[in-house]
């Protein structure tokens, strides 16, 4: 084992989370180690793949503010590492129009004057040819939705880092991590000691958690991230303007679908189901539920009938879940000098670019740039449970 390596702050986990906590950490000239446990690019966690969806259209406020923001952190990326990151498509959301989420999105994008066209059930068909409005649903456009170029944005965040003078080491996992005024983190690899640690471990957070004998109310699920073939080669294209959609779901309706534009694969559209099968992280092959599937198959056949009701590729991709959805952005509760980013639950990669600034303000302890009382461990109260 290699001797001790002394940082001011060690990022634990290089998905998106981590590498855009890193990045803002070597900004503010902090000499930063960022670990993963797989050789990168890997696609063992949550943040790979060709593509995300951006939006501002959210039922909560905070989300729609945040990013504000993040649309202009993405855009300042594109252009230090000079690629495109953003496709605008806009985002297509339907759900049932005076029930569940719909009408919460339709009122926070109005509030906060997001760039927002209310489609009619008569011109839906004009704007949208090709899907069909399920009978109760009302339809809009976040005019500024769109695509991310997930795999590439993360090489780019990786690649700016290092050029910032920060260091990946990755291929190391953390096998151990020792609390105190200064933390010591143990890895396959090597020994480090730091100030200050950020937990950004995605699936994996409860195992590194219990090295500090804390665990959070989160569960692991995976998620059969499908794609389906045109009938007709182009019909859903971002070149024909087809947009990134959501479908809300309600009490009576289950449908919590999306997709987006057939781009990464030729001819092919990407439509998931948001409720996956709860998984282990390590043996997330094991997890073979394909009910998600049997209910995107029902939907492609009824509202987008220009696909071939059967998915042609199906890959898979992890979300972790915390009880109400929100985000956990806090200390931890016993040691000041750990920060941890967790429970993404299936929609943080659009906020990498906020959640790396908020995750470096608190590592730095400075006053976050949003409110972060939604996103706090104590909420948790009667879920949680102490591993000591
Ligand atoms: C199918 C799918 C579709 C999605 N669609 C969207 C979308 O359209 N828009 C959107 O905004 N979000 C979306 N999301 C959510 C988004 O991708 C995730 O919220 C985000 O990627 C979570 O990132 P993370 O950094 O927290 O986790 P991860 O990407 O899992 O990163 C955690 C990293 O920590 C590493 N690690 C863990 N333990 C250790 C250890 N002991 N030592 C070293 N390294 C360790 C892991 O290997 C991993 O690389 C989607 C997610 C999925 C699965
Ligand atoms: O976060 C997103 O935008 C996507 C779409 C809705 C469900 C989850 N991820």
């Amino acid at each position: 084992m290699s001797a001790k390596q002394d940082y001011d702050c060690v990022v634990i986990g290089a998905g998106v989370q981590g590498s855009f906590t890193a990045y803002q950490l070597a900004k503010h000239n902090k000499k930063t180690l960022l670990l993963e446990q797989f050789v990168l690019p890997h696609t063992r966690g949550s943040s790979h793949g060709q593509t995300r969806i951006i939006r501002r259209a959210y039922e909560q406020d905070i989300y729609t503010q945040m990013m504000g923001e993040g649309y202009q952190l993405w855009a300042q990326l594109e252009k230090e590492a000079g690629v495109t990151l953003y496709r605008q498509t806009g985002l297509l959301v339907m759900g049932p129009e005076t029930s569940g989420d719909y009408p919460l999105v339709k009122n926070t994008l109005l509030k906060n004057k997001v760039p927002t066209v209310i489609l009619s059930r008569d011109n839906f068909h004009q704007h949208i040819p090709n899907v069909v409005l399920s009978e109760g649903h009302g339809a809009l456009l976040d005019v500024t939705g769109g695509v991310l170029f997930a795999d590439r944005a993360l090489k780019a965040v990786q690649d700016q880092f290092q050029k910032l003078g920060g260091v990946i080491q990755d291929n190391e996992k953390v096998t151990e991590i020792k609390p105190g005024p200064v933390v010591k983190v143990m890895t396959s690899g090597g020994v480090y000691q730091a100030r200050n640690v950020v937990i950004t471990a995605g699936p994996w957070t409860n195992k590194l958690l219990a090295h500090t004998g804390f665990q959070l109310p989160l569960e692991t699920v995976k998620i059969n991230v499908c794609y389906w073939k045109e009938k007709t080669p182009g019909t859903y294209g971002v070149k024909q303007h087809f947009p990134c959609f959501v479908v809300t779901g309600s009490l009576e309706s289950k449908e919590h679908i999306y997709g987006l534009p057939s781009n990464e694969y030729p001819d092919l559209v990407k439509i998931c189901y948001h409720i996956g099968s709860k998984t282990d992280p390590d043996y997330r092959d094991l997890q073979t539920d394909t009910s998600d599937i049997d209910i995107l198959k029902r939907y492609v056949s009824r509202c987008i009938p220009g696909l071939v009701p059967e998915p042609a590729v199906v890959e898979s991709c992890m979300y972790t879940l915390t009880p109400d959805r929100h985000f956990v952005l806090d200390y931890h509760p016993n040691y000041s000098n750990i920060v941890i980013g967790a429970g993404f639950s299936g929609h943080g990669f659009k906020f990498g670019p906020v959640i790396g600034k908020l995750l470096c303000e608190l590592s730095l302890g400075e006053v976050p740039s949003f409110d972060l009382s939604s996103f706090k461990i104590r909420r948790f109260q009667s879920h949680m449970k102490s591993a000591l």
